[in-house]
């Protein structure tokens, strides 16, 4: 049976990256997916707009939907302190699987946990069952569909507190377009775009950033 694009990568960054060491793991899949195969990962270029704001922020608790392969995962990881820790949720059984190796191979597995499901089904069982009280830091990867609805049943479950930052990936492509509508629109956030490029393309997208104000 021929592998997938996903196992492709995973396997170039067990040849090819430096065990343990997260700046390895995603210079690799980078490499991998510039120079052979595009794949969805936010990239290098948004990638260095989602550490600014993982920095700025300093997140005990981050929620990250959208796992795909582990790149963001591994991002985001990489730059929590001691303590703090992230969830990543996702959809996709084999995504998960490559995504959990990945996580493992970049030494960050202690930070992370891999939440496998549907969002839905997921997000009303942080408080209780992942013993989440409110969220810090919220990267949206997942369905660009799902970003409006999540953001709403993030709030129905009391998930978000004054100054919970949003930072969603593809405002311009794919684009999410309901979730801008609603998001700008909305007196509770207080929003800031950020200009970018896609991934591994010369093609415009952005980020969008969103405080929750309570
Ligand atoms: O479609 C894109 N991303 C969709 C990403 C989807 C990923 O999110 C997972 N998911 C679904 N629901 C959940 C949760 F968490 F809700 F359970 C998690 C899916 O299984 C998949 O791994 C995309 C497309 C392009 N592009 O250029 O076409 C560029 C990008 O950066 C993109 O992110
Ligand atoms: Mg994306």
């Amino acid at each position: 049976m021929n592998q997938s694009k996903e196992q492709r990568i995973l396997n170039f960054v067990l040849q090819n990256a430096v065990r343990g060491d997260p700046c390895s793991v995603m210079e690799t899949i980078d490499k991998y997916c510039s120079e052979k195969e595009w794949a969805m990962n936010v990239g290098d270029v948004k990638g260095v707009i989602l550490d600014k704001t993982v920095e700025e922020i300093n997140p005990k608790v981050a929620l990250e939907l959208g796992t795909y392969c582990g790149y963001s995962a591994v991002r985001i990881a990489r730059l929590l302190k001691a303590g703090s820790r992230l969830l990543t949720v996702e959809f996709n059984p084999e995504f998960a699987a490559i995504a959990k190796q990945m996580i493992e191979f970049a030494g960050v597995q202690d930070k992370v946990k891999l939440l496998e499901g549907p969002s839905e089904v997921i997000i009303p069982q942080l408080k209780k069952k992942y013993e989440v009280d409110t969220l810090d830091f919220v990267f949206l990867d997942h369905w660009k569909d799902r970003y409006a609805p999540d953001t709403i049943l993030l709030q129905e479950c009391s998930l978000l507190r004054k100054g919970s930052v949003l930072l969603a990936d593809n405002i311009i492509f794919p684009g999410a377009p309901e979730f801008v509508k609603y998001i700008r629109n909305n007196p509770r956030f207080q929003c800031r775009t950020y200009p970018s490029h896609l991934e591994y393309m010369k093609v415009q997208d952005a980020m969008e950033k969103a405080v929750f104000l309570g």
